[in-house]
């Protein structure tokens, strides 16, 4: 199984590009732009990984987002993951940026997206991985930074295809950027929302109604409400898991506990994704991995997740014929 889930094709929907941040090149590129961080070697960094919950995750990561500076910065993260992207036969990634995290602390709009765009242009021409930018707002700031982050992204329209909704989920529900999404979508942009990861089911509903989202990102909570669960498998409503994320947020005790084979079986189109890898254990191959060993699965439904991806992204009907051909394929020469 373990060779079998090494090889099989994957698409990622659910990742925060800040989030790949390995502690090595944190330390690198503090020393390049001689920035102090509260840590003396990366196994320090990798030890204070300790979470209790999503806010004590989120003080640490946006902590961690200060040494990227230069485009070269973003470019360097970003080109990094593309390598594990390969690594773990991803074909074709969706990956979040926060703006707000850097324009904050005087960067540029343009110098983070020009950073993190290059570094994808170049991944889809060098190692044939296709992908998708989506522009995540800050939930726990206001709606008027929000709207003023949407305008400094509307010259870069064409490198963006969507629009998100992260961070500390708990008194900030989806209703509160109603007005964003809506500016947005008139924009043209694609709309997600993380909701119902630590937040009530009733933030699914409101992702669905108020912002008017094409996936929601976690989703976990929907069996809080049977009949919601019911609305999303009949709708195919995406929803972009991340087990070992959860996991280690403590929205599930363990794995063994973790809902997602259940959402499979009752038919929801759910996708296993990341989310922070450098900061939960773990890039795709290590999810898929990790949620094979603590529940029974069959080599059919761990294609189905990929198959899930396929269906729920934001590319060419074209193009998911041709990467959920490459998954058939794959399933048949390997005892599917
Ligand atoms: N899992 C998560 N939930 C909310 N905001 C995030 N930002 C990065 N990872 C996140
Ligand atoms: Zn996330």
């Amino acid at each position: 199984m373990h060779d079998f889930i090494r090889q099989l094709p994957k698409v990622e929907l659910h990742l925060h590009i800040e989030g790949t941040l390995e502690p090595e090149l944190m330390f690198e590129l503090a020393q390049r732009n001689r920035i102090d961080i509260p840590f003396a070697s990366p196994r320090e960094v990798r030890e204070a990984y300790r979470f209790s919950n999503l806010q004590s995750f989120l003080d640490i990561y946006y902590q961690g987002a200060n040494v990227l500076i230069h485009e070269q910065d973003f470019f360097d993260l970003t080109w990094a993951y593309l390598l594990r992207c390969r690594d773990d036969r991803v074909m074709h990634t969706e990956i979040f940026f926060d703006p707000q995290t850097h324009t904050a602390r005087g960067i540029d709009f343009a110098t983070v997206v020009g950073g993190i765009r290059r570094a994808l242009d170049q991944g889809q021409a060098e190692l044939g991985i296709s992908s998708h930018l989506i522009l995540c707002f800050l939930r726990h700031l206001s709606e008027a930074e929000a709207m003023a982050t949407l305008e400094q992204a509307l010259p870069h329209r064409d490198r963006i295809i969507g629009v998100g909704l992260d961070s500390s989920e708990r008194g900030h529900p989806p209703e509160k950027f109603a007005r964003v999404f809506r500016r947005a979508r008139d924009a043209g942009f694609l709309a997600v929302a993380h909701a119902g990861e630590e937040g009530p089911a009733r933030n699914i509903r409101g992702a669905l109604e108020a912002l008017g989202v094409q996936r929601i990102d976690h989703g976990v909570r929907c069996v809080e409400d049977p009949a919601l669960v019911r609305e999303l498998a009949q709708t195919r409503m995406p929803l972009t898991v991340c087990p070992l994320s959860n996991v280690k947020l403590k929205v599930f005790e363990n794995m063994q506990a973790h809902n997602i084979v259940e959402l499979l079986r009752q038919g929801l189109c759910v996708t296993i994704n990341s989310d922070d890898p450098a900061y939960f254990g773990g890039y795709m191959t290590d999810n898929f991995l990790a949620v094979a060993e603590a529940h029974t699965v069959t080599r059919q439904e761990l294609a189905q997740f990929t198959l899930n991806a396929i269906e729920a992204s934001f590319v060419s009907e074209e193009h998911k014929q041709a990467m959920a051909e490459k998954v058939r394929r794959f399933l048949a020469e390997n005892g599917g």
